[in-house]
């Protein structure tokens, strides 16, 4: 689930500035014809994001050409020489998978990387010359210990004053030259030099893994830059109509009229036959292949995707410079809701747009390109059958695969309120769900079409509740046992991203999956993120409300694993309460509860908290921790009960100050997992029966108080979220 969703929380716009949004105006940027066409209100949906996706690859080029010759021509290019068989690191998983193409660093515009979880450190890291970064080259895949975060790295954002006031030009320049080296490649990757001095970065075979992590979790390549391929490809195959394949003849004639037509076959993708030498460009995978391989083929052009890739970070500091600098995050609160296009706007309308107008446009160079969506199965092979939730990025279906009788849930990506192409937040949501294995993050199995190219499909293992909705049918919260059982599950799982640099950011009980034999997983990916680089600014508002860590709400520039940290702290209490610990309606209202429970906070405790943006607004000065009175040693009024090494650990998971909040490892070895009760083994997990037929969203919302559920329920009621056929 999304943190925020429609209207009243400013999460949604979060996601929508931070994915789609952004990024396509940065692309518009890029040519004046598409300039002209938006003036001239010429959108036509299917049309406008075909060339979208061309611009973002002409826009990328011009960048790529901008920074090239800032960066004394060094450049990063990938290339994937080997099958996808060999490369992705889930054993016989691999194949199966759509690899949505290579990405040496999954980046937000304007992130760095750093592997240290001081400030200093951090300055340090930015100052990391070119030689350190090439020393990470020549090594080429990192030792365990290297790729293993060993600190606690930080988001921050750059917006000191130094900094803005520099040039744009000299903010790119610097960028490029001291970027710090990027978190750790996904260990299915191997980076080396090319005599041109360019970084390649390829997919390694197993059996060329020489990392004695062979068994790296991480299973494929992630690559978030397929927006144009996702929509270019399937038309712009060279060996196999659209008509043929998804009968979109009216696309297929537009496509026609288009002045840049990139080669793109399946034989670029790493899960082409074995032999992807540009020989075999064009290459058609025959009935028979196509089953076996049957995971989507979002390869792309790799040079492209890493060139783009390094792209980003000095984009990201231009967007610094927007109105946005000196954000109180008190009163942005309003502006980023009425002016949203505004801030859209200055996140990306900066310097780098005048700069691309005065750079001439290059013309578009062919690359290698991939066809990606022909491997996919088709979503009729999925007999549906009910809805189970509706989000703002998804609407998803218990189905059943017609061919085996699997039941599996289905997350259809809603595509109609996107006009800009396909939704950034649900590749990245794709990629890291199909990068990522693990028990307890839920799996994603393929991914599958509808009959037309904006319709696409995650195919999911199914999972008979979330823990939101489970809760609000059980009559007694989950025992202290059956609350050790789901928390180290959760724990698990979050060590597992945040050892592959990866925060979550949503976390909250409607994205914890329960199934009927006591596994717990985490979904919604859309707000994840690799981390250990700066993001936008206004990244301090993920998480949904309720599970927000204090220093986003307090609109802190730095933040990292630790707020993930958060959530589950108040997770943790609402799995033994039942009830969500902080409800807060308002960002002032989540801060005012949660002073209220813990305290006021103070420089004492949480050195720097004063110089938070958001501790202008006068706080009133709770002094006592009231949280032992929510959940005291023994209770005679119903109250959940939780011993001292349980309170705790809950205490160590809500500490204020991040930098000294627990970490996943650590929590996992706190002695409350060690003492009786012990934790209950998933086997003796209680089941509940399933509620297949009910739409949990609708079930939710009819009791949910929270109010962003208040928004769904008005927007039902307005009828805005109707659905058609037989997948919607
Ligand atoms: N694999 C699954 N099995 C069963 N139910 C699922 C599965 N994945 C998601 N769901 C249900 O669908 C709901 C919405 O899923 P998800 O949060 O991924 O969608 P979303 O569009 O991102 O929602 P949001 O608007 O909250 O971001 C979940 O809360 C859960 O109830």
């Amino acid at each position: 689930m999304a943190a925020g969703r429609h209207g009243g929380y400013r999460d949604n716009e979060i996601r929508d500035r931070e994915s789609k949004f952004e990024f396509s105006r940065r692309d518009f940027t890029a040519s004046k014809d598409d300039c002209e066409r938006i003036r001239n209100g010429n959108r036509d949906l299917e049309r406008g994001r075909v060339r979208d996706a061309r611009d973002i690859v002409r826009a990328r080029q011009k960048d790529t050409k901008e920074r090239e010759g800032m960066n004394g021509g060094n450049r990063v290019s990938t290339s994937r020489s080997d099958s996808g068989s060999s490369s992705g690191g889930a054993g016989s998983r691999g194949p199966k998978r759509c690899a949505f193409s290579v990405k040496a660093v999954d980046r937000e515009p304007g992130e760095l990387s750093s592997e240290s979880g001081s400030d200093d450190a951090i300055e340090s890291d930015l100052q990391v010359k070119d030689t350190e970064v090439q020393k990470v080259v020549e090594n080429g895949t990192r030792s365990p210990a290297g790729r293993k975060r060993k600190f606690s790295p930080i988001i921050w954002d750059r917006d000191d004053k130094k900094e803005a006031s520099r040039s744009a030009k000299s903010r790119i320049a610097t960028a490029v030259k001291d970027l710090p080296p990027p978190p750790p490649l996904p260990k299915v990757f191997r980076q080396s030099v090319i005599p041109d001095g360019s970084v390649q970065i390829s997919p390694i075979n197993n059996s060329q893994n020489e990392n004695p992590q062979s068994s790296s979790p991480v299973k494929s390549p992630v690559e978030l830059e397929v927006v144009d391929d996702l929509i270019e490809s399937p038309v712009r195959s060279s060996s196999v109509s659209p008509k043929q394949h998804w009968g979109n003849e009216q696309e297929a004639e537009q496509l026609e009229d288009d002045d840049y037509v990139p080669t793109r076959n399946i034989s670029s993708s790493r899960w082409a036959a074995g032999n992807n030498s540009p020989g075999n460009e064009g290459e058609i995978l025959d009935d028979e292949e196509m089953p076996k391989r049957r995971k989507m083929l979002l390869s792309k052009s790799v040079e492209t995707s890493v060139r783009n890739k390094s792209l980003t970070p000095e984009l990201g500091m231009l967007s610094r410079d927007g109105s946005d600098q000196d954000d109180d995050y008190m009163e942005v609160d309003g502006e980023h809701n009425q002016n949203d296009t505004s801030l859209s706007k200055s996140d990306t309308d900066s310097e780098d747009e005048d700069d691309y107008r005065q750079t001439p446009e290059p013309a578009a160079p062919p690359q290698r390109c991939v066809d990606m969506l022909q491997g996919c199965r088709s979503v009729d092979e999925f007999e549906r059958l009910n809805k189970i939730d509706e989000g703002t990025y998804g609407v998803v279906y218990r189905a059943k695969d017609k061919k085996t009788g699997e039941v599996v849930a289905l997350k259809k990506v809603k595509m109609e309120k996107e006009r800009e192409g396909f939704p950034l937040t649900s590749l990245r949501e794709i990629n890291i769900l199909l990068s990522f294995h693990h028990p307890s993050i839920v799996d994603v199995k393929e991914v599958v079409v509808g009959s037309n190219l904006d319709s696409i499909f995650m195919v999911m293992e199914y999972m008979e509740h979330d823990l939101k909705g489970l809760m609000e049918t059980m009559k007694q919260p989950f025992s202290q046992s059956e609350v050790k059982c789901l928390m180290l599950q959760l724990l698990e799982g979050i060590k597992y991203l945040h050892d592959n640099w990866v925060l979550h950011r949503d976390l909250k009980t409607s994205n914890l999956l329960l199934n009927n034999r006591g596994e717990m997983k985490i979904c919604d990916f859309g707000l994840a993120r690799q981390y250990g680089s700066p993001l936008k600014p206004y990244t301090h508002l993920v998480v949904t409300l309720w599970y927000r860590a204090p220093e986003l709400l307090l609109g802190a520039k730095q933040y990292s694993t630790a707020i993930d940290m958060w959530s589950l702290g108040c997770i943790m209490a609402e799995l033994l309460s039942k009830e969500p610990l902080f409800n807060g309606k308002t960002e002032f209202d989540q801060l005012d509860k949660i002073f209220r429970t813990l305290g006021t906070p103070n420089e004492t405790i949480w050195p720097g908290f004063s110089k938070l943006p958001g501790v202008k607004v006068n706080f009133v000065k709770h002094q006592y921790n009231l949280l032992r009175k929510k959940f005291p040693a023994t209770s005679f009024t119903g109250s959940p009960v939780l011993s001292d090494s349980g309170f705790d650990l809950l205490n160590k998971l809500l500490t204020y100050d991040p930098e000294k909040r627990i970490t996943a490892e650590a929590a996992l070895n706190h002695e409350w997992f060690h003492e009786v009760p012990l934790p209950k083994s998933k086997e003796f997990m209680p089941t509940f029966p399933a509620q297949h037929a009910q739409d949990r969203r609708m079930r939710r919302i009819m009791k949910s108080p929270d109010p962003v559920e208040e928004q769904r329920r008005k927007e039902l009621q307005q009828g805005e979220l109707g659905t058609g056929g037989v997948f919607g």
